[in-house]
């Protein structure tokens, strides 16, 4: 054995000290010539083989560059010392690479490759219809022969896959709209985009710990999941239904939702959707790895009635919601029962199983690893079909905001951590009064907000506001909460009143008038 490497070493020796010779004596023709000779024979010995991997493939930028770019700026971040530096557009990150014909080395299954970033200059006289950059640019695979076949392609996957999850980690989300109704766009999309810049995360989310920590772990197990959703032959998607008073963070926690999984936003407003099969349509047409949002479902669909509704189930009316970043109309309630209702059929004809195919059915699945999210302040005026397990899999109620929270938020907006910059004793009064007090998270926050500037007086204020909310409660007893929600939908109502109104609410206003007048007397 000893011989034989002895006999191979000598033989390129011979063939490198030719090659020296060659370069300086004979024409560039003859080099290439005799280079290209050698490597062959080089390769014939050499236990690797090398694969070429370029930045233009003839004239197409070749995707696969760029994959491996990404790829490889995941692991060169830590370990090299000379690393290159690129912000790509419509990306906020910055994503290290490797420096020119530097080299790094990466573990597949078990089987060791190495990769060198080739940087060389272009040869001017190459002719291109387009300009191509003054550098030739590549990636050089060296991989074992024997282990060629057992990882290449499987190895190349990965690539791009983990590419691509980079890719989107790092460019900003996008959050899209189905505002412009049934048209389509010059690409024939249904849907409008735009960035989705929404601050809220998990960490400014101000809510109990574990129910937080609950809900990270089962997104992330979902995006995770696709061998599990494979081998039990469920669709790759989950619903959650977020209910809850009005500002206590629903549309916050899906803005959160989608910072934390990298996903983009599709905010269904049901208003401009005509029929179920454009339903079927929009969703279709949306991409994996999304969250598809459908806010404030109770006040867009009549969904206690449907086996009233002879001809279409419940009717769908209008989309409402909040937050997410499209302006629309806040509960227009009731409309879904007059336009969707019999003989109106052309007019709007979503239906509840409509919208339970849209999320459950074979459709549904068309695509895959997608979120669905619907909210709503009243979860008691929902069917019980869009409840049951399987369809929304995790009910979320955003509660009024509890000691956790109220930490959370202090933190947040002030600078606060509790034991430093807060007594134990002014702590000890917030808790006592805070369940009482039943007040959001948007309200305490607005109140943190108005004096960030001094912690004490903010602090101070709120104790203050607190005190009166948990005493007034206190002596109204349980059915102020609910008058405070009514107070609190009817000012949601008063923001919409710029909308024309449908007969059908004004006949309902006069028929609440009436019905309190009664009261009152
Ligand atoms: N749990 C929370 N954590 C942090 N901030 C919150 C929370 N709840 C509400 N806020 C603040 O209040 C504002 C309104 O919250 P958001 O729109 O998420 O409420 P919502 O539950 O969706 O209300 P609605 O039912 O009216 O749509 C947000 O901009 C956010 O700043
Ligand atoms: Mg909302």
């Amino acid at each position: 054995m000893k011989e034989y490497w002895t006999s191979l070493a000598s033989i390129l020796g011979v063939f490198a000290f030719c090659q020296t010779i060659l370069q300086t004596v004979f024409p560039p023709e003859l080099r290439f010539a005799s280079a290209k000779l050698f490597n062959k024979i080089f390769n014939c010995f050499s236990s690797y083989c090398y694969f070429e991997i370029t930045e233009i493939d003839g004239v197409n930028t070749n995707e696969l560059y760029n994959a491996v770019q990404l790829y490889l700026s995941s692991s060169v971040s830590i370990t090299g010392n000379r690393l290159s530096l690129t912000r790509a557009v419509n990306s906020s990150a910055f994503t290290f690479g490797l420096a020119n014909n530097d080299s790094i080395a990466d573990i597949f299954n078990g089987v060791n490759v190495v990769w060198e970033h080739v940087v060389t200059q272009r040869n001017s006289q190459t002719f291109s219809w387009r300009p191509l950059p003054d550098e030739k640019r590549g990636f050089t695979l060296r991989i074992k022969k024997k282990d060629k076949h057992l990882i290449l392609n499987s190895y190349l996957d990965y690539i791009m896959e983990k590419a691509s999850d980079i890719r989107r980690k790092n460019q900003d989300r996008l959050l899209y709209t189905n505002s412009r109704g049934g048209s389509l766009d010059s690409r024939g999309h249904p849907w409008e985009s735009v960035p989705f810049k929404h601050p809220s995360t998990f960490d400014t989310l101000a809510m109990d710990p574990e129910k937080k920590i609950e809900i990270m772990n089962d997104l992330q197990d979902f995006a995770n999941g696709q061998g599990f959703y494979h081998k039990t032959g469920r669709a790759w998607k989950r619903g959650y239904l977020l209910y809850g008073p009005p500002g206590t963070g629903k549309s916050s926690m899906i803005a959160a939702m989608a910072n934390f999984l990298g996903y983009d936003i599709y905010d269904l407003e049901l208003t401009e959707v005509h029929n179920n099969s454009e339903l079927r349509k929009l969703l279709m047409k949306t991409s994996s790895k999304s969250i598809i949002v459908i806010e404030d479902i109770d006040c867009s669909i009549n969904l206690t009635n449907r086996k009233n509704n002879k001809n279409n189930g419940s009717g769908l009316g209008s989309g409402s919601g909040s937050g997410l970043g499209c302006s629309r109309s806040y509960y227009e309630s009731g409309v879904g029962e007059i336009r969707g209702g019999v003989g109106e059929e052309n007019v709007n004809s979503i239906t509840l199983s409509g919208l339970l195919n849209f999320t459950d059915g074979l459709w549904s699945c068309c695509g895959s690893e997608r979120i669905f999210v619907f909210t709503t302040n009243h979860i008691e005026k929902l069917d019980p079909a869009l409840l049951r397990s399987g369809r929304m899999d995790m009910h979320i109620f955003m509660s009024y905001c509890s000691m956790q929270a109220l930490k959370i938020l202090l933190k947040n907006y002030l600078g606060c951590e509790e034991g430093v910059d807060l007594e134990e004793s002014v702590m000890k009064e917030l808790e006592e009064v805070i369940g009482m007090a039943r007040m959001t998270p948007a309200d305490i926050s607005e109140v943190l907000i108005k004096n960030r500037r001094k912690k004490e007086r903010a602090v101070d204020e709120l104790l203050e506001i607190l005190k009166v909310r948990a005493e007034k409660n206190k002596k109204n007893g349980e059915g102020d909460e609910d008058d405070d929600e009514e107070e609190e939908e009817q000012e949601k109502r008063a923001l919409d009143s710029d909308s024309p109104k449908q007969e059908s609410e004004i006949e309902d206003d006069c028929k609440e008038g009436s019905e309190e007048e009664e009261k009152i007397k």
